[in-house]
């Protein structure tokens, strides 16, 4: 169990992280939330890349905050990671892995089930600036699962990939997700809906909302409508998207009023929604 205990974050007077308070078990979290949540804040605090202002970290029950020792337990993929463009992907690999404290003697097969999940395998001894944009984020999620971490914490890890390594990044989820706290950071509801048990909704620094899809989902029961374009917009509404059924254009709309409109069945983007205008 990781434990995350009235944590505050400020840089200089700005408070960006305020009384996060969550405990995680074994299972796959999405952290979700607009730009500027301070979900990036909360991850460099649990990896211990901020040193916390309040409150602490505890995991197996032993406090952990602003313990080094501690982050070899983490695989941790940042949103923006730099690699030696001019070393080959086993290289790089090496050096993460010393850095992790990986011994000599597991090093070599650490690597190489990391790029077997990652499906880089055929590209141990290539450079990795002859690899594909998708294949360096493969390798990154391959440095962070390096060593079977208990903890492994994705930061906005599908952003630049296209649908089918979006895909495959699913679905190595789903192989690696065992016995493990698995925690990713996005603001696209699509990415984690499928893959994650459970969502922690974040805004503002704080936790609006944890809970799992059917969660979610039921905030915004009996809030969605479907309203035709053109009748004129709602100060109430909130217009969620615009679609089209044969040539018409519609609005998808929240709202906490009754409205004489035809009603929709929720989703968890609109359940999100709803978490984070207060609908
Ligand atoms: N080192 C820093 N110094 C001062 N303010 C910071 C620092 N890092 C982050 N912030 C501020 O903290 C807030 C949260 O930023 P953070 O990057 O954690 O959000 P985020 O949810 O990860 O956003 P995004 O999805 O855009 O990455 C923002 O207002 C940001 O400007």
């Amino acid at each position: 169990m990781l434990e995350i205990l009235d944590l505050n974050k400020s840089f200089k007077k700005k408070e960006v992280l305020k009384e996060i308070s969550i405990s995680l078990k074994t299972g796959v979290y999405g952290l979700l939330g607009p730009n500027g949540a301070g979900k990036t804040t909360l991850i460099r605090c649990i990896v211990n890349l901020y040193d916390i202002t309040k409150g602490n970290i505890r995991f197996q029950g032993i406090d952990v905050t602003n313990n080094n020792a501690f982050s070899k337990n983490i695989g941790y993929l940042p949103q923006k990671f730099g690699l030696f463009k001019e070393l080959t992907v086993y290289d790089n690999l090496q050096y993460f892995a010393v850095l992790k404290k990986i011994s000599k003697e597991s090093m070599d097969t650490c690597i190489k089930e990391s790029l077997k999940k990652v499906n880089l395998q055929d590209r141990v001894n290539n450079k990795v600036s002859t690899l594909s944009g998708g294949m360096v984020r493969r390798l990154g999620i391959a440095q962070a699962i390096l060593g079977n971490p208990q903890i492994i914490i994705f930061d906005e890890p599908t952003a630049g990939l296209d649908p089918e390594e979006r895909i495959r990044f699913k679905n190595l989820l789903s192989s690696i997700k065992e016995d493990k706290i698995i925690i990713i950071s996005t603001h696209i509801v699509e990415d984690v809906e499928t893959c994650c048990n459970k969502m922690i909704i974040m805004n503002d620094g704080k936790i609006f909302k944890m809970g799992n899809s059917e969660e979610i989902i039921s905030i915004a029961r009996g809030k969605v409508f479907e309203v035709k374009q053109g009748i004129g917009i709602d100060s109430n509404w909130y217009v969620e998207k615009t679609f089209f059924r044969n040539g018409e254009e519609f609005l998808r709309v929240l709202s906490n009023k009754k409205e004489g409109h035809k009603s929709l069945e929720p989703t968890i983007e609109d359940g999100y929604m709803c978490i984070l205008k207060g609908i």
